[in-house]
């Protein structure tokens, strides 16, 4: 078993009012362990940000502990706990004139003492983190001249540079283009794997949780916290539960969110023997708002396709008539202007 590395013991997070606590989030045990991939996952304002600052020390908890490598956090110094944990926060950094570099060199200072000065070792430090978010290109920028996404890889290279045993990022991936996202959730994944390094973050992207957490806590409504393999989650009908609303849901199937859209009726989808092919246009039809049925007996719109020599093509039945088309968007361009199943009752 890997060594936990962090621990809630019993804990409430939340704020003091005018003297009255508030709690967000309670009774919360949970382990992280080295080399260890956490994403915690939540709906808007259910405490994620709030657990975090608390399990970095940052707020004091309302009740319990928080032990970092086996020890209480709140009895570790600043430049104990600098040592041992890190943190990036999406909140914006007010910088002066600096660049990329010197504000990664600041991660070393819980070793550099009162003098500021790297040595050596360090500055490889410095450089290996650099490198390792992907940020070494920035190093000679200056910050207030890079993009938030920019400026995010190197507060993720600052953290590295701090050596720590576990890392705790809030939502690092907000600023980030989609495969930024995959490239530095993949990388702290790696990071865990190569260096035990223990890194919980959160995000709102469920789906890149889904692909690369080990385990995923997962925030409920009503202020508890569950931890599991990703899939578990998905299989035990959880992450519905916390994520699923009015208008939209979670597809087990799919891994994603859906509008839950207004049906505007059933779709048989008949093409065979190309599975990309078929993903695609059985999403253009959910994206029209139709229910995807192969076997029902009745169905208001049925595609079918084949190849030819320089893509697919489609055929289309609708109550309106057969047609044909050469892309997706012919399709849907069809089957919007079949009226929906109200207006087809009673024919
Ligand atoms: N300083 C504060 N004082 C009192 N209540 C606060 C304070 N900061 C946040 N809250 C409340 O605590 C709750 C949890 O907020 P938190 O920011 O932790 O949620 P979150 O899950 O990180 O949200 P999001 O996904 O929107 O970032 C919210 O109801 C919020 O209004």
């Amino acid at each position: 078993m890997r060594p936990e590395v962090l621990r809630a013991n019993g804990l409430a997070v939340g704020y003091r009012v005018r003297r009255r606590a508030s709690t967000v989030l309670s009774e919360v045990d949970l382990g992280l362990h080295a080399g260890e991939l956490v994403c915690l996952l939540g709906v808007n304002g259910t405490g994620k940000s709030t657990l975090m600052r608390t399990l970095a020390g940052m707020q004091p908890p309302l009740a319990g502990s928080v032990d970092l490598t086996g020890v209480p956090l709140a009895g570790l110094s600043r430049v104990e706990r600098a040592r041992r944990l890190a943190v990036v926060l999406t909140t914006r950094i007010q910088v002066g004139n600096l660049r990329g570099i010197d504000l990664v060199e600041l991660g070393r200072a819980p070793y550099t003492g009162w003098s500021g000065t790297l040595g050596a070792a360090d500055k490889v430090i410095v450089r290996e983190a650099l490198a390792l978010a992907g940020a070494e290109s920035l190093a000679e920028r200056m910050l207030d001249e890079l993009s938030d996404g920019e400026r995010q890889r190197l507060m993720v290279a600052r953290a590295l540079a701090q050596q720590p045993d576990v890392l705790l990022l809030d939502e690092p991936t907000a600023f980030l283009d989609a495969p930024r996202r995959a490239e530095l959730t993949a990388m702290l994944r790696g990071l865990g794997r190569a260096t035990r390094l223990a890194v919980l973050l959160s995000t709102h992207d469920v789906e890149l949780a889904l692909r690369n957490a080990d385990v995923v806590w997962l925030v409920l409504p009503g202020g508890s916290v569950v931890a599991g393999a990703p899939e578990d989650l998905v299989l035990d009908g959880v992450l519905e539960r916390a994520f699923g609303g009015r208008d939209h849901t979670f597809d087990p199937l799919a891994g994603g969110f859906q509008v839950r859209a207004q049906t505007h009726g059933t779709a048989r989808v008949t093409g065979a023997g190309d599975e990309l092919t078929e993903v695609w246009t059985r999403r253009a039809l959910q994206r029209c708002g139709y229910r995807i049925d192969d076997t029902a007996a009745v169905a208001e719109v049925e595609v079918g396709w084949h190849r030819t020599a320089d893509g697919h093509r489609w055929k289309v039945s609708t109550p309106g008539g057969n047609s044909e088309h050469d892309s997706l968007a012919g399709v849907v361009d069809t089957v919007r202007r079949t009226p929906p199943r109200s207006a087809t009752d009673g024919r």
